[in-house]
């Protein structure tokens, strides 16, 4: 949420990876999603801004895809780091991941006008793949749920001219 106080993995991001436009926090147009744990599940609050209007009063389908997108890659993450014996903000740069496949599941209409929260289940393929499982509801209504396949980014990604 822009403005949000409370830090997530993303703010741990080294900066040539914080332009994410769903979570880096480079990006001044972007969403800035952040991802946290909560117990043993992941968490990504988010507000909807006023133009991501599906139709008047409901949530855009894209951004609700978008959540689940950044939450997936945010909480294959923090899960990978925990394995590697550290948390947010303990110095040790978080690994890097990349979505391999994104699906979404558009339950009900979602309302704009509160927050929407993911809520994430990490499961572990192998070290270098994880699945995230995500719900997300706005209030006490699940609106959507989707599974994002995180891949740990390939060492030869780099941005060519
Ligand atoms: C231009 C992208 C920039 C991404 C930024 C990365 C930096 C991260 C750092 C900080 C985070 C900040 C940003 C967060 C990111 C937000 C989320 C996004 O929007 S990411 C953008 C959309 N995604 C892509 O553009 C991926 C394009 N695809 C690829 O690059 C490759 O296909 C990749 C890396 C996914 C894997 O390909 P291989 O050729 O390196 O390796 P193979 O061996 O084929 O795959 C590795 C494992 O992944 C599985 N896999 C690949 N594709 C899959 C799929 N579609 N579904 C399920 N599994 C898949 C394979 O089965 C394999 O698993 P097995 O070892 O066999 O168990």
């Amino acid at each position: 949420m822009k403005g949000q106080v409370q830090k997530g993995i993303q703010d741990y991001y080294a900066d040539d990876f914080s332009y994410c436009y769903g979570c880096g926090r480079l990006n001044a147009k972007g969403h800035h999603f952040k991802t946290n744990w909560d117990g043993d599940r992941t968490v990504t609050i988010y507000q909807p801004e006023p133009e991501h209007t599906a139709i008047p009063g409901f949530v855009y389908g894209g951004v609700i895809a978008s959540l689940i997108d950044c939450h997936g890659t945010g909480s294959a993450a923090l899960a990978l780091h925990r394995k590697n014996g550290h948390e947010p903000g303990d110095g040790t740069e978080p690994p890097r991941f990349v979505t391999a496949s994104l699906n979404v599941n558009f339950l009900k209409p979602t309302p704009q006008d509160v927050p929407l929260k993911a809520v994430g289940t990490v499961e572990e393929i192998h070290p270098k793949k994880w699945k995230v499982h995500t719900e997300v509801y706005a209030n006490d209504t699940l609106c959507a749920t989707g599974e994002v396949v995180a891949v740990v980014m390939p060492e030869n990604f780099v941005k060519k001219d």
